[in-house]
């Protein structure tokens, strides 16, 4: 276990904040975020039906944006999803050409800290994939924020300083950061899965935050990493398998004790699988890729009218929250990010 992370005992009953599974106010849940008209709605069918497959106790928010069609909307409450339609989030207007565009569109990610009904949040892309329970997650100590360590080491850091030197905090011993550059980057998060608490508190200071903080290459990540810099634990990579660790750090991975896979390296979304792109040749990924697929076409894995039924899609928020407007937000209708 690298020295940084977070011990998995930290996890135990012990500080368990609530023993309360899924009522009152110390309700928990999955929450992933969904944008466009295109085929990342097949991702998030995947993972409902995964998070069924492993008994996980509670439901599956899907944070959707305006531009999701009706009919993408009623798969996900088919499958047993809570639909919760939110306004996008773009940094400030004169300098969204600073993150890569495909990104600018994960700033919207940030409303799902105003799901204050909900005590406890476990994050997850659309593009991950649950293969045993990590329940036991939401039991982790509150005041922190939960996430895995990402690699600096694709292409797609190239813009960056860390890259430029050849240095990731996957093997910080390999590249010694130069005293010329400051101090070696605070340990970074991969954003496409964290454990957090919403709090209507938390999302007014993102949403300040983000006005006054100019977009950089990994847009809302970035943001969040800055944001959390000091409330941040590592925790192991078995909850966030980022794939190019196969290839960049497979002395840092145990595929069996493996628990979440993010297939975020380029080529990889299962539902767009050519086999063609870097990397996307190897048998590992090549077993990765139909394990989500068997997940994703298992019909015993459907939502059953006698499974339990998700919460409403709507809450009454007690009278004193329903009278707080939104905070001010300049906002465009979301391009289809598809
Ligand atoms: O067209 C899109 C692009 C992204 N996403 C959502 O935004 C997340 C982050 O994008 P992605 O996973 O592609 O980024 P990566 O992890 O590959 O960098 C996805 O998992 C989806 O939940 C989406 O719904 N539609
Ligand atoms: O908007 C920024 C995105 O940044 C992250 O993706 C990156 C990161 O994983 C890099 O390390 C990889 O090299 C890269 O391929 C991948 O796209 C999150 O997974 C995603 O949810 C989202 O926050
Ligand atoms: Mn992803």
């Amino acid at each position: 276990m690298a020295p940084q992370e977070v011990p998995a005992e930290a996890f135990t009953a012990a500080g368990k904040v609530s023993t309360l599974s899924n009522t009152g106010y110390s309700k928990r849940a999955y929450v992933t975020f969904l944008a466009g008209n295109g085929d990342y709605v097949k991702g998030v069918v995947g993972l409902a039906k995964g998070l069924r497959k492993v008994n996980s106790a509670y439901p599956l928010v899907v944070a959707i944006l305006p531009d999701v069609p009706e009919e993408h909307r009623e798969i996900l409450r088919s499958q047993g999803c809570i639909v919760r339609e939110i306004e996008p989030i773009y940094p400030p207007e004169n300098q969204i050409q600073f993150a890569m565009a495909y990104y600018v569109i994960n700033y919207s990610k940030l409303r799902i800290w105003n799901f204050e009904e909900y005590s406890k949040m476990i994050y997850l892309d659309a593009d991950i994939q649950v293969y045993d329970n990590i329940d036991h997650l939401f039991d982790a100590a509150d005041g922190y924020f939960y996430a895995v360590m990402d690699c600096f080491c694709e292409k797609t850091w190239s813009n960056s300083p860390q890259y430029s030197i050849g240095y990731c905090q996957q093997c910080p011993d390999k590249v010694t950061w130069p005293a010329d550059m400051g101090s070696p980057p605070p340990l970074y998060f991969n954003a496409g899965m964290f454990v957090f608490e919403p709090s209507r508190l938390t999302y007014e200071n993102l949403l300040e935050t983000l006005q006054i903080t100019p977009p950089t290459l990994f847009a809302e990540q970035d943001f969040l990493n800055m944001f959390f810099q000091t409330t941040y634990k590592p925790i192991s990579l078995a909850y966030n398998l980022v794939l190019a660790m196969l290839w960049r750090h497979p002395e840092n991975v145990e595929l069996d004790e493996v628990k979440v896979v993010h297939y975020c390296a380029a080529g990889s979304k299962p539902w767009r699988y050519t086999g063609k792109e870097a990397n996307m040749d190897r048998e590992d990924i090549k077993m990765l890729v139909q394990k989500w697929w068997d997940v994703y076409n298992d019909a015993s894995l459907d939502f059953k009218a006698e499974d339990p039924v998700p919460e409403e899609e709507t809450f009454s928020r007690p009278s004193i929250m329903a009278s707080m407007p939104e905070p001010a937000l300049s906002y465009v209708p979301a391009p289809s990010a598809a």
